[in-house]
């Protein structure tokens, strides 16, 4: 099975001398083809980070980043605009729509964007999938936020990309909402999308194939098959971990 996402021993630090901060500290991970992996860790822990330089976002300050069978290492800002566009969705907490185009332009967009034509029966069925036939021609404005992220995951269903990144895609949702989107995030894995989504919420990461825990930007704990429970579980423990580093450094 071929990996598309892979981070090999990737430190990144922001700033210089005694008030650098080390975001990741060395990690190394895989995200195989077609897995759905939430990444959880106390505040602080790298997650964010991990998932900006592993979608060339942000550059690492050393170790190797390969995304769909590329290293991005050294590419230019325009190569790696052009990978991600052809490969890459995004779902963020903050929707990220355009506040102008209607929820179909919205959907359209990332293809208009790279050049291509839109098949125009598609984009209604990414939009009837989510539910927002009736919204079709609503600007984001006049949508809730639970009907505003499912515009973003109908532009991810629209765009093929074979990744996913998804950074707190349910954290301004309440609870019936998000169980909506992250049945359809688990969709998207279950017909190939590899997808690596940032969470806080044990629930939403019990929608994963696998959930990876990070502390003090390093790897420290998997859980594969999760459920809320145990997930919750590991997490507290982390959070006790994260609060005695952070004394013994201000020692
Ligand atoms: N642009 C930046 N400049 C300086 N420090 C940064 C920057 N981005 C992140 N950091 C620091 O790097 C560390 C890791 O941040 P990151 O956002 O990856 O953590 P996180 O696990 O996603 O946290 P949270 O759960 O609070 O969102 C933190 O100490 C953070 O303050």
């Amino acid at each position: 099975m071929t990996t598309p996402i892979q981070l090999h021993e990737v430190r990144k630090s922001y700033g210089s001398g005694p008030a650098a901060v080390t975001a990741l500290a060395g990690l190394s991970i895989a995200f195989p083809a077609g897995s759905f992996t939430a990444v959880m860790g106390p505040s602080g822990s790298g997650k964010s980070t991990l998932l900006h330089c592993a979608a060339g976002l942000d550059e690492p300050t050393s170790g190797t980043v390969s995304l769909v069978g590329r290293s991005l290492a050294g590419m230019s800002e325009n190569d790696l605009t052009l990978l991600r566009r052809d490969h890459v969705a995004f779902v963020f907490q903050a929707f990220n729509l355009m506040p102008a185009l209607t929820v179909r332009e919205n959907v359209m967009l990332p293809a208009l964007l790279a050049g291509r034509r839109s098949d125009p029966a598609r984009v209604s069925e990414v939009i009837r999938r989510v539910g927002l036939e009736e919204r079709a021609t609503h600007r984001p404005g006049e949508l809730s936020g639970g009907q505003q992220q499912r515009v973003a995951i109908a532009r991810a269903l629209a765009s093929d990309a074979s990744v996913l990144f998804a950074d707190e895609p349910t954290g301004a949702l309440d609870s019936h909402t998000a169980a909506e989107v992250l049945t359809l995030i688990r969709d998207l894995a279950d017909k190939g999308q590899t997808i690596v989504m940032v969470t806080h919420d044990p629930v939403a990461a019990s929608y994963a194939d696998n959930v990876v825990f990070l502390l003090d930007g390093r790897f420290v704990a998997e859980i594969a098959t999760p459920t809320a429970a145990e997930v919750a579980e590991r997490l507290a423990h982390l959070g006790s971990l994260a609060g005695n580093s952070a004394s013994r450094g201000q020692r």
